[in-house]
């Protein structure tokens, strides 16, 4: 399971395996980034110098000095701007890389870690997080970088110029300076982890309000259903004041910077006043100073955004590196592209156990065969596993213990579209993507074209059916579906079924009640489409499981089988016709 707030230890170790692909880059952008500070930490030395001059009223020197001032600035604008737009590039490859990825695992993570978790929650991680990890990049990491290194090698200048006077800043300024800032980064942490969580929560609420809205009306649920929304709403706010007040810390740091200038600058004036340093020092050290303390506080008001995108960069790894979010792999096998399997063949249960999260076993110790062309009705109460006997039919889940085979080949060993070559389920409520009717029907392997799939149509009888919708093929179907009965869902099921042309249908019955014109076309689809295939049917009506041949019951987590007497098998939809024959 994904923690709510990810945790955040270890963070650098655990995204260097994503920079690696890009450190060549990394090593060029670092350089010139260290060049731009350098320039930035060479700028006090060189007024430095010029004070001394004037002082020494030794115009060569002061001419020398200020020529390389001047060199020493242009480079300073061409390499800040350089280092920018490299360190932008590079930021941005990491994250493209890291969103594919979280996009790429989502897409592939198993079925039981997606109904796990929210979906709001994972949209967020993938999407949401991922845009603050980008922003973050290109307005404050190339600023952050570059005041790191100002700050390193300003520390080396005050060193060399009097390590008296740093030793001052060393050990009366910067400890509580530090201290502040530590007090601002542990309250910060927790604050804008907290604050991301909770609106993480508000997303994926207000995703399940937009989901369940029919539901919310019907049941009467939306008034307690929108106090929740505000709650958490109000939650975020009460998130949101904390991470201001944290934020409040940060002005600790700019009060300790005045006093530490004001202190240096009495310290260095009684210094050259006793000769003990020159006037050009006491200028370098004021002024390396005031950049050491303006790179902490500007560092310290990048801290928080830096924080922001260590929240978001710690959920998206913990998405990233998820045992449960890695997808099925196969336990044995060369890879599924080079295996070629038999258009028709044997599935096989052999010994399965699945339970879902909370561990405890649906189905228990399955040994099912269905040779080819079989027609099956999975028959039992309500929650007794009939759809997830299903589900471990079409390779959706793996079995914890056992296995699911065709021809032999573990369903584990198949890659996506082979898979659904293989076995095709069409699920008591087809999902249907924003689009035409056309889109839903392309939603398969090998993206079919227009004529193919308009044949698909036509193969099931469904020609009628389509020119009956208001623009034919090219139907808007609305958000989800929404336009579209439980039944109509149901015959793009069966379509898309007829275009993957699966060795074994596996058909969840619509629950829903659809009217009898459009349960005509499903029966007539079903019949075209089952041909010479394996068609398994999760019956929820009597009158169903009165056309097969052969009934399969689930209860107790087991299945027992019962063989109709000979003349149903007359009359199912029979192997060897292609429609579907009521019983006489
Ligand atoms: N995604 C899930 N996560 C956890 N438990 C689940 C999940 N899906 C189903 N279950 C549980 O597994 C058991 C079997 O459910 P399943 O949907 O397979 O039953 P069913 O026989 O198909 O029921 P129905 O006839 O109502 O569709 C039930 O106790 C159900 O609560």
């Amino acid at each position: 399971m994904l923690a709510e707030q990810a945790p955040e230890r270890h963070i650098f170790r655990r995204v260097l395996p994503y920079l690696r692909p890009h450190r060549a880059v990394l090593a060029r952008t670092l350089l010139v980034v260290l060049g731009c500070a350098g320039t930035v930490a060479a700028t006090p030395p060189l007024i430095g110098r010029a004070a001394d001059a004037i002082v020494a009223r030794d115009r060569g020197a002061l001419t020398v000095t200020v020529a390389a001032l001047a060199v020493v600035v242009v480079a300073q604008i061409a390499l800040a701007r350089w280092s920018e737009l490299m360190l932008l590039r590079a930021g941005e490859r990491v994250v493209r890389d890291l969103r594919d990825q979280a996009v790429h695992r989502l897409a592939h993570a198993p079925l039981r870690f997606l109904e796990a978790h929210r979906s709001g929650d994972l949209l967020r991680r993938t999407t949401g997080e991922v845009t603050e990890l980008a922003q973050f990049v290109r307005r404050d990491l190339p600023n952050l970088v570059v005041i790191t290194a100002t700050l390193l090698l300003t520390t080396v200048t005050l060193l060399v110029y009097s390590w008296l006077l740093t030793l001052v800043v060393a050990v009366v300024f910067v400890p509580p300076a530090l201290v502040a800032l530590r007090t601002f980064q542990r309250g910060a942490e927790a604050a804008f982890g907290g604050q991301a969580a909770a609106e993480a929560t508000v997303a994926a609420t207000h995703g399940e309000t937009l989901v369940a809205r029919e539901l919310l009306q019907t049941s009467g649920a939306l008034p307690s259903w929108l106090d929740r929304v505000r709650r958490e709403n109000g939650h975020v706010v009460t998130k949101a004041r904390r991470t201001a007040r944290v934020e409040v810390n940060l002005e600790l740091v700019s009060l300790i910077e005045g006093v530490a200038l004001a202190v240096l600058l009495g310290l260095g004036s009684w210094m050259a006043a006793s000769g003990r340093l020159s006037i050009g020092a006491v200028v370098v050290f004021v002024l390396a100073s005031r950049t050491l303390f303006e790179g902490l506080g500007d560092g310290s008001q990048l801290v928080g955004e830096l924080q922001i995108a260590r929240t978001g960069l710690a959920r998206l790894l913990d998405l990233l590196e998820s045992p449960g979010s890695r997808p099925i792999t196969a336990p044995t096998s060369a890879p599924s592209k080079t295996r070629i399997l038999p258009p028709r063949g044997e599935l096989r249960v052999e010994r399965a156990t699945f339970g879902y999260l909370d561990g405890t076993p649906v189905l228990r110790g399955i040994d099912l065969s269905f040779p080819p062309g079989d027609r099956v009705a999975i028959v039992g109460v309500t929650g007794s596993g009939k759809t997830t006997l299903g589900k471990l039919l079409c390779g959706l889940y793996p079995p914890d213990a056992g296995r699911v085979t065709y021809c032999g080949t573990d369903l584990r060993e198949l890659s996506g579209p082979a898979l659904s070559r293989v076995v095709a389920l069409v699920p008591q409520t087809v999902h249907i993507l924003t689009g035409t009717v056309a889109d839903n029907l392309a939603l398969v392997p090998g993206s079919p074209g227009r004529a193919e799939i308009a044949a698909a149509v036509d193969r099931l009888g469904l020609r009628a059916w389509a020119d009956g919708l208001p623009d034919g093929l090219d139907t808007r179907v609305g958000v989800r579906g929404e336009r579209l009965s439980a039944g109509e869902r149901q015959l793009i099921g069966l379509a898309r079924a007829a275009l993957i042309d699966p060795a074994v249908l596996v058909l969840d019955e619509a629950t829903a009640d659809i009217d009898p014109v459009t349960a005509g076309w499903a029966e007539r689809a079903l019949g075209e489409l089952c041909g010479d295939r394996t068609l398994i049917v999760i019956a929820h009506r009597p009158a169903t499981v009165e056309l097969f041949p052969r009934v399969i019951r689930v209860a107790d987590g087991t299945v027992t089988e019962r063989k109709a007497p000979p003349w149903h098998i007359q009359t199912a939809w029979s192997a060897s016709s292609n429609t579907p024959s009521r019983r006489a």
